[in-house]
Parts: C-alpha cells; structure tokens; sequence
C-alpha cells in the first residue's frame, strides 16, 4: 500500500509549526509537520491547502516545493512531499485537538519525527 502524502514546513521568523501525532495515528506520539492524504487524483498541492485548513486553520497563501520523501514503515509505504509554507492568512492552531507548537528551526533535534523525517530537519538545519 502506498500512500502519498502533503506535508508543510510552516515557516515565520525562523520558527517552524509542528503537530504532535496522536496515539491512535500511524507514527502515534511523534512530532509532525501537518499535512495529510492526498485524496484520490487529487494534486498534492491542493491537498497541501486542503490539509492545512483541515488541521491548522490557515489559508495557504505562499508555499515552495521542498523535498519528496519515500519511506517503507513495513506496515505502509509512504512517499511524502514537503512544502515550505512562507504566507498564509490565520493563526495556526490545532483545530484537531492536537498539541501544537512553534520551535526555532536550531531545536528540531530536540523533537522525536517519524523516520521518513530524518533527512527534512537535516536539510532545515544545514540550511541555516
Ligand atoms: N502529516 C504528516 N505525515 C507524516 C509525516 N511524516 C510521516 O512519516 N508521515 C506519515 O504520513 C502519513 C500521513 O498521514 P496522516 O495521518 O497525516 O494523514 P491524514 O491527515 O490524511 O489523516 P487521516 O488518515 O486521519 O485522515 C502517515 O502514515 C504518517 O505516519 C509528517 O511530517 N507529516
Ligand atoms: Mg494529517
């Protein structure tokens, strides 16, 4: 089972927005950047807007295409395409109940990200 995936690095004053997984989801308990499913035929990039409107409450305004990430977790295969997400309108929030936080990027490390992560906060942090 493949499953394709959109997800923002959402960006302001060098801090970045991440979502803590909730148990019951695949990759329970780890931190996140919030994104989701894309849905069937559905171009990553509406879903990207889709998913962040849905988990965060923002309206997407400006986002660059980062990286694409493959990862096999043996239960799922996931191919994940990362947005940096630079303008957007609204104050993100964890619209699903879910704990949410602003970290500076230099503290990624200090947050557990599911494996297929692992190379995006090394790239974050070799940007700076
Ligand atoms: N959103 C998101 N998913 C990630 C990241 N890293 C990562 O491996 N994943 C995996 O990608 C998949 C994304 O699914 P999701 O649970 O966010 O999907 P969704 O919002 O459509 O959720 P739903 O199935 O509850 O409707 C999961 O298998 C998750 O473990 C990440 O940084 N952000
Ligand atoms: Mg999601």
């Amino acid at each position: 089972m493949l499953v394709r995936v959109a997800a923002g690095i959402i960006l302001r004053d060098g801090a970045v927005f991440i979502a803590l997984r909730k148990s019951s989801q695949h990759q329970g308990g780890l931190w996140e950047f919030p994104g989701g499913k894309c849905e069937l035929s559905e171009e990553p990039e509406v879903a990207l807007l889709r998913e962040l409107e849905e988990e965060c409450a923002i309206q997407v305004t400006e986002n660059h295409y980062f990286k694409t990430v493959s990862h096999d977790y043996g239960d799922k295969v996931v191919e994940l395409l990362f947005y940096k997400v630079t303008g957007f309108t609204g104050e993100p929030i964890g619209k699903e109940g879910q704990e949410v936080r602003w970290v500076s990027v230099v503290d990624l490390p200090d947050y557990a990200f599911p494996e297929a992560n692992v190379p995006i906060v090394d790239a974050l942090i070799s940007a700076l």
